[in-house]
């Protein structure tokens, strides 16, 4: 009866045109609605506790299994076999599809985390939807047409890719809690203002009904509310272990593609793309969408809602309100999309720091360099602070605009909006004339009641339209800042996706050699800083007649039309000054370079995919134990250790998980231990490939290793544990066990004392390992057969030796290749000889007269009269030295008749032997050779 008589009141208000107080009819929504609630949470409590039953059940396992933890041997080997390889089909596997089972040690236990690596067939088909960047674009990201197609390409392509992933489900709940939530704040506004009226109308029968709805409606709103924060962290966390799983397997491609090594060139402190770049994207979406759709829908139906009660009238006011709203602040709102993008750079260039100091800590050490580290490091976290405190400063204004046009000028419309047509319509007059009868007492009071009420529930729909619209602002500058970590993302991508192939040698099946011809090498065109790029292009437009004859002007190669056969067995040693070019030569070989010139052309014996795939399956060739050999397996100059055990240095960069199949394929393993919860097989010690690497590393003399660290399986940041010695001899270990047909050596046994590096080679050698050394060593010529000589770019200016290279060339890049044993490498022996010989001498000699002194004197006090003492030594050592130049010319004499023997071989025009005649030095050796029936392996090895 009361709720038809606030009908009737409320009908004579005017400008309620559908008056709030709730009629009979609509009275029972929200008890229909809180029914719905009930049912829902009625059906949510079975599930939960269905959920819990079936928890208590499993209970007695769970603890049981948690209380039997992975003992630390089992935790180890988890840690060591990362993953178990699983099948694929031969289409999956022509596509690049690897399926793994990670092993994850989590709580004690082991997590099995299937993956599937991204199918190459898939990164072709997205790379039409990166196209590369201009400059301006990457510098100025904004709100455009171009933003919503780059966020379209990352979100429909990688991020979500189809409508069936697990990530629209998740959007999907989300977007229903999201509308769930704005349905339950408007029901929450009218409970609001029918408890007001009722209290109003001192009804408290109604009052209890309503505050006990009030109740009902505060248990699905609070949940609403937590499972829309969790749905957001979750869908945030989705996006980014799809792009971050994406970017692995596009990032870390294996060879021609090697982007993690070629995008360096592109793009500046990559990994802070890679890592927080990716992060900060995924939570900006995902908030976004929530702090973007929510209001959004808030401000869609309140203002429905709300119309429906101001009128026409209001409604218009409504709307010009919010465009005076949007104007403003779009004008007070600064450029967030640059100044996000600007802030990951300089957080990235003070990551980078950080980490190249954690990384080079003993150098840095070393040169005490802390205090200077310390100012590059200040110097840029500076940078970025100073830009970050910019963007607080321009913050401050901009919230308080934003403030004071939401909070402020929109609560005082709202004001507005509900006092102007009380105050100033015919109501009011109504209500003014009406005379004061018991009946129309009533009437009054129930206007007055109804009036509150729909004051109360327009202005909790006006305070979160208010809200709303604060959130749509701020959304505003979520979005400015989701554009310019967009432009960041999307030109990582674009970046990696069209990433020029690295050249693809030419494999010949079979074939006894390497071959190189007309081959420059050339340094790679280096990154450009994009904002020096933009000042460039600007400038260049001005004076671009002027930059396009200075275009032509283009770096001397370093190495120029080099035509080169390496045959197996002919071992080449690659030497010259430093920075000529060398390494360049072996980057060229592994593929890391280009090729540069006219038609140049690198031919290979064989693939060496076969051995990867080897390792991956552990398949054996023909059924025999012998693994496929790399062709060529490149030790490079500085040491690199891996993470894991010192097995998996050894057998670098194949995975422990691929040495277990291989293993398993030469001879049965020990099953797991009786107990162990592991299914995982080992490898007993007598097994043979265990016998071949503790084999290998008796050959490069790091057994002692082995038995120092606690055994293979030792896991150590070997970086910081091994001598720079140790890690050479580490990289030779690598090259004997993969026994490659070509090993490129660069400069890699440089700490390395010279008896063990002449043992190392003559191990590689004899597992017919096709040398290809880089060294300025002299001493290493005698293991090789050829010998090129770079003169680098500046074309041959500083050989020491005055070989024939001295003649300058306007091009650069000269090169000579000569057999070892020709003139040039003979002279750089001698020179060689020579010092080592004097050295000798004069240690010999020195030893000697200390012993005849001591003999004279009995005692060592040579103090008194030393000098004269001295001056005998002295002419005594004199004397050893002239004899030891005697002694060295029959050295050279043996070397020189060895080198014309085998020039003679070669057809080497051998013409001019410093000292002694090469005719009579020959013969002499050859008897020697035969007398003594050794093999003159080296000019050296009288000597050694
Ligand atoms: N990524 C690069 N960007 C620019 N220049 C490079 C790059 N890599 C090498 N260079 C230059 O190419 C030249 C040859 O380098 P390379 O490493 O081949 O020298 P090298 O002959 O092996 O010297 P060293 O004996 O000192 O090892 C050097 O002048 C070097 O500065």
């Amino acid at each position: 009866m009361a709720s038809a008589s606030t009908s009737k009141a409320a009908s004579h208000i005017p400008f309620l045109r559908h008056p709030l107080p709730i009629p009979e009819s609509l009275n029972r929504r929200p008890l229909v609605l809180a029914f719905l609630v009930f049912l829902l949470l009625r059906s949510r409590a079975v599930t939960l506790s269905k959920d819990a039953i079936n928890a208590l059940g499993d209970l007695p396992q769970k603890l049981k299994s948690r209380k039997k933890k992975l003992t630390e041997e089992e935790l180890s080997r988890v840690l060591q076999q990362v993953y178990l390889e699983k099948d694929v089909t031969p289409e999956e596997e022509a596509d690049g599809v690897r399926k793994k089972t990670l092993l994850v040690p989590y709580r004690g236990g082991v997590v099995k985390v299937p993956i599937e690596s991204t199918p190459l067939s898939k990164f072709k088909e997205d790379a039409p939807y990166f196209p590369p960047l201009s400059v301006e674009q990457t510098l100025k990201p904004s709100l455009s047409l171009e933003f919503l197609a780059q966020l379209r390409a990352i979100l429909f392509r990688i991020a979500i890719p189809s409508i069936s992933s697990s990530e629209t489900g998740i959007v999907a709940l989300h977007s229903t809690f999201l509308v769930l939530r704005t349905v339950l704040s408007i029901l929450v506004a009218r409970l609001d203002g029918r408890i007001v009226r009722d209290i109003v109308k001192a009804d408290g029968k109604a009052f209890l009904r309503g505050l006990g709805l009030w109740f009902l409606l505060a248990i699905p709103s609070t949940i609403t509310n937590s499972m829309i924060r969790h749905l957001q962290s979750l869908l945030a966390l989705r996006l980014r272990t799809r792009l971050t799983r994406y970017l692995h397997d596009l990032y870390l491609s294996a060879n021609p593609d090697l982007r993690y090594y070629r995008a360096t060139n592109y793009l500046e402190g990559i990994d802070q793309y890679l890592t927080a770049d990716v992060e900060a994207w995924s939570n900006a979406m995902s908030g976004l969408y929530g702090n973007l759709l929510k209001p959004s829908l808030d401000m869609l139906l309140f203002t429905s809602q709300l119309s429906r009660s101001l009128g026409v009238r209001g409604t218009i006011l409504l709307f010009a309100n919010y465009y005076a709203t949007a104007a403003i602040l779009r004008a007070a709102t600064p450029a967030f999309g640059k100044l996000a993008a600007t802030e990951a750079r300089l957080e990235g260039e003070y990551r980078k720091g950080m980490g190249r100091v954690g990384r080079e800590a003993e150098e840095v050490a070393f040169y005490n360099g802390g205090a200077r580290e310390k100012d590059i490091l200040t110097n840029a976290y500076l940078k970025l602070i100073k830009h970050v405190n910019y963007i607080y400063k321009i913050r401050i204004a901009y919230e308080w605009t934003e403030d004071y046009v939401i909070k402020y000028l929109w609560s005082a419309a709202g004001y507005a909006l509900i006092a102007v047509p009380i105050l100033f319509t015919r109501t009011k007059r109504a209500l003014q004339g009406i005379k004061t009868t018991d009946a129309e007492t009533r009437k009054r009071d129930d206007a007055v009641a109804g009036r509150t009420e729909s004051y109360i529930s327009n202005r909790r729909l006006l305070l979160s339209l208010a809200d709303a619209g604060g959130r749509l602002m701020y959304a505003y500058k979520d979005l400015l800042e989701l554009a310019g970590l967009t432009t960041r993302l999307y030109t990582l991508l674009s970046t990696l996706l069209n990433l020029k192939k690295g050249y693809v040698p030419l494999v010949i099946e079979g074939a006894p050699e390497i071959k190189l011809a007309n081959l420059d090498v050339r340094v790679p065109r280096g990154r450009t800083d994009p904002e020096k790029a933009l000042e460039e292009k600007e400038k260049a437009g001005e004076q671009s007649e002027k930059s396009s004859s200075a275009g032509d002007n283009e770096d001397a190669p370093l190495v120029k039309d080099l035509n080169l056969t390496i045959k197996v067995g002919e071992h080449l040693m690659i030497t010259g000054s430093n920075g000529v070019g060398k390494t360049a030569v072996a980057r060229v070989l592994g593929g890391l370079w280009d090729p540069a010139g006219d038609e140049p052309r690198v031919e290979m014996p064989r693939d060496a995919k076969e051995t990867a795939d080897f390792f991956a399956k552990g398949r054996l060739v023909n059924g025999s134990l012998e693994r496929p050999r790399p062709t060529l397996y490149v030790l490079p100059q500085r040491s690199y250790m891996t993470v894991g055990s010192l097995l998996e240095q050894i057998i670098y960069p194949c995975s422990f998980a691929s040495f277990v199949k291989y293993a398993e394929a030469v001879a049965p393993l020990q099953p797991p231990p009786a107990g162990s919860r592991l299914n995982l097989p080992v490898i007993p010690r007598d097994h043979p490939v265990l016998v071949e690497i503790y084999d290998i590393l008796e050959k490069v003399f790091l057994a002692y290793v082995v038995e120092r660290e606690g055994g293979l399986s030792v896991r150590k940041e070997w970086r910081d544990v091994l001598s720079g010695g140790e890690k050479q001899r580490m990289g030779m270990a690598r090259v004997l066990w993969w026994r490659p047909r070509f090993a490129v050596l660069d400069e890699c046994t440089s700490a390395v004392s010279s008896d063990v590096e002449g043992r190392m080679y003559e191990s590689a050698k004899a597992l017919d390992i096709t040398l290809i050394t880089i060294s300025l060593r002299p001493s290493l010529m005698k293991y090789h057969t050829q010998l090129l000589t770079l003169e680098g770019p500046g074309g041959g200016a500083s050989l020491e030796d005055g070989s024939d290279a001295g003649a300058s060339s306007s091009h650069g890049g000269k090169w000579t290749l000569s057999r070892v044993g020709s003139k040039e490498e003979r002279m750089g022996v001698d020179r060689e000889i020579a010092v080592l010989e004097s050295k000798l001498a004069e240690v010999e000699g020195w030893e000697q007269r200390v012993k005849e002194l001591e003999g004279l004197l009995g005692v060592q006090d040579l103090d008194e009269g030393n000098v004269g003492e001295k001056e005998v030594a002295v002419a005594e050592v004199e004397a050893e030295a002239e004899e030891s130049i005697e002694a060295e010319a029959e050295v050279s004499a043996v070397e020189a008749s060895f080198i014309s023997t085998r020039e003679a071989e070669d057809d080497h025009d051998v013409k001019s032997v410093s000292e002694g005649s090469v005719e009579q030095a020959e013969e002499e050796v050859e008897e020697e050779v035969v007398e003594e029936d050794v093999t003159p392996q080296s000019p050296l090895e009288d000597i050694d």
